[in-house]
């Protein structure tokens, strides 16, 4: 181990990180005091959990972020949007093109100048009723890259007054990260219509007391927003126009923002166009979704389910990580592997396992959790590039992100969750594939002890699937299982 350059690389880095307070974007302070981190609202660990994950916090923000700064393009998807309108009997208009939704020339010019051609699946739906006179409220959930952005963006410059000098509409984004992407989205989609003006409202960016704002779009974090708009009063709330929250999962899993958010919708008129996006739809963000768009349309697009049906599954017996390593030398021997995700338990087998491989001649991308988000992204859009062939990753940091291309995944370590038992979830999530994708895949399970045996017999029940034994001493067998 104390030879391993890579994982002293990692070790390394990590102590230096410790030491530099963790400037990440995770730990980054907020307004008004609170820190912007999941972490505090996340139940505690046990001592397992703990040593099992390190200080690999989940961080839905930065995860979101860096979904965002990966993807160049949309999300298709085949699943139909389900539409729950205010009033069921005024007829449902959707829209096939971005013509038909008579927007001002500049703002057509600027869609088109963004290399898009026709709405996507949600934007059919939720421009029409974004757009409408009068402004119609709106609820929306569907996953990251479907066009929520640019739908909301395309909103709100439609709705400004140039004109009139001062703030119309507000957004309301997590984090300043988050904000800082939105507020692109707007700059470009808005590139043919300089005449309307965009302020960030995040800390750091600090205002004379008594000046009024004259941008006519505002985006920022829930607690600069809330204080330009009541404590420092460079913003009349009164005559705003239209009130986007967006990333309302994200917004709920940090302390404050849902009460910064809901004390910012109070001060706005009952006439304000209120907008709430989301990726995600469970209880708490439907709640809090309720709390703040008063009788809102709903348009929800399912995601594309991910199925096991077209996965070879196989199981590996070891007694080591060592063993576990060389039957991955073994399998990487007998077949040609275009490109692999490693999945490994804690960051330090993922940085150690690294190390191997690259010293065998493999061309390694690691993913860890000490990564600032842009690291990783870098480290990701490599992978997708092809660039590198394998990518030795935790399971914390590679949530939600899709690289198609890949044909095969290794759970090095199989998911548990934080009380030991199977996830499921992650597994499916790891390994399975959407219709669309479905080439045949391949996913490798390395069993090293009683437990993660028994994990494994669950997870098979589960699924009901049969997760087929591997002899990876027999270069016949694994050569069959490529065929
Ligand atoms: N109608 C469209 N045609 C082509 N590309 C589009 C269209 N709408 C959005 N995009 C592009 O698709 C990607 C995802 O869009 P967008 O960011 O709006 O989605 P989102 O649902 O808000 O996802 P996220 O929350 O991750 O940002 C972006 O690169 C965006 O420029």
């Amino acid at each position: 181990m104390a030879t391993d350059s890579w994982a002293e690389a990692v070790d390394k880095q990590e102590a230096a990180l410790d030491s530099m307070g963790k400037l990440q974007l995770k730990e980054k302070p907020e307004e008004n005091g609170t820190t912007a981190n999941a972490k505090d609202s996340a139940p505690a660990k046990s001592e397992g959990e703990k040593a099992a994950d390190d200080d690999e916090i989940e961080d839905v923000g930065a995860q979101s972020l860096l979904n965002k700064l990966i993807r160049n393009n949309l999300v298709n998807t085949t699943n139909q949007v389900e539409v729950l309108q205010k009033d069921p009997n005024s007829p449902l208009y959707s829209v096939k093109s971005f013509e038909e939704l008579r927007l001002k020339p500049q703002l057509l010019q600027g869609v088109y100048g963004m290399g898009f051609n026709r709405p996507s699946k949600i934007q059919e739906t939720a421009l029409p009723m974004m757009l409408a006179e009068p402004p119609q409220n709106l609820i929306a959930q569907s996953q990251s890259g479907t066009g929520k952005t640019a739908a909301f963006v395309l909103a709100m410059l439609s709705h400004v007054d140039p004109n009139n000098k001062y703030p119309q509409c507000l957004c309301v984004s997590p984090t300043y990260e988050l904000a800082l992407q939105t507020g692109k989205v707007i700059e470009q989609m808005g590139k043919y219509y300089p005449e309307v003006k965009l302020v960030y409202a995040i800390r750091g960016n600090k205002l004379q007391r008594g000046m009024k704002l004259q941008e006519q779009i505002v985006i920022g974090t829930p607690g600069t927003m809330l204080d330009w708009c009541s404590k420092f009063k460079f913003i009349d709330p009164k005559k705003i126009k239209v009130f986007v929250l967006d990333e309302a999962d994200v917004m709920i899993a940090t302390q404050g923002h849902q009460d910064q958010s809901i004390r910012i919708q109070r001060m706005l008129p009952k006439n304000c166009q209120m907008l709430l996006f989301s990726a995600t739809f469970e209880e708490s963000v439907w709640n809090f979704a309720q709390r703040i768009v008063p009788d809102p349309n709903i348009i929800k697009l399912k995601r594309e389910e991910e199925t096991l049906d077209t996965i070879k599954q196989y199981y590996v017996l070891c007694n080591s990580k060592e063993e576990k390593f060389q039957a991955l030398s073994n399998i990487y021997g007998a077949i040609t592997i275009a490109q692999a995700m490693i999945f490994c338990h804690t960051r330090k087998t993922a940085g150690w396992l690294a190390g191997e491989l690259s010293r065998e001649g493999h061309q390694v991308a690691l993913l860890s959790g000490e990564m600032q988000v842009e690291q990783r992204a870098a480290v990701i859009e490599r992978f997708r590039d092809g660039k590198e062939k394998v990518l030795v990753t935790t399971n914390v940091c590679a949530r939600g992100i899709d690289v198609e291309q890949v044909s095969v995944v290794i759970n090095f370590d199989l998911p548990i969750d934080k009380d030991g038992n199977p996830d499921n979830e992650t597994y499916l999530h790891r390994i399975g594939r959407t219709g669309r994708f479905g080439k045949r895949g391949l996913a490798i399970n390395m069993v090293d002890s009683k437990m993660s045996m028994d994990i494994l017999y669950r997870i098979q029940e589960h699924f009901n699937k049969k997760i087929e034994k591997l002899d990876t001493d027999d270069l016949d067998e694994i050569e069959k299982i490529a065929s």
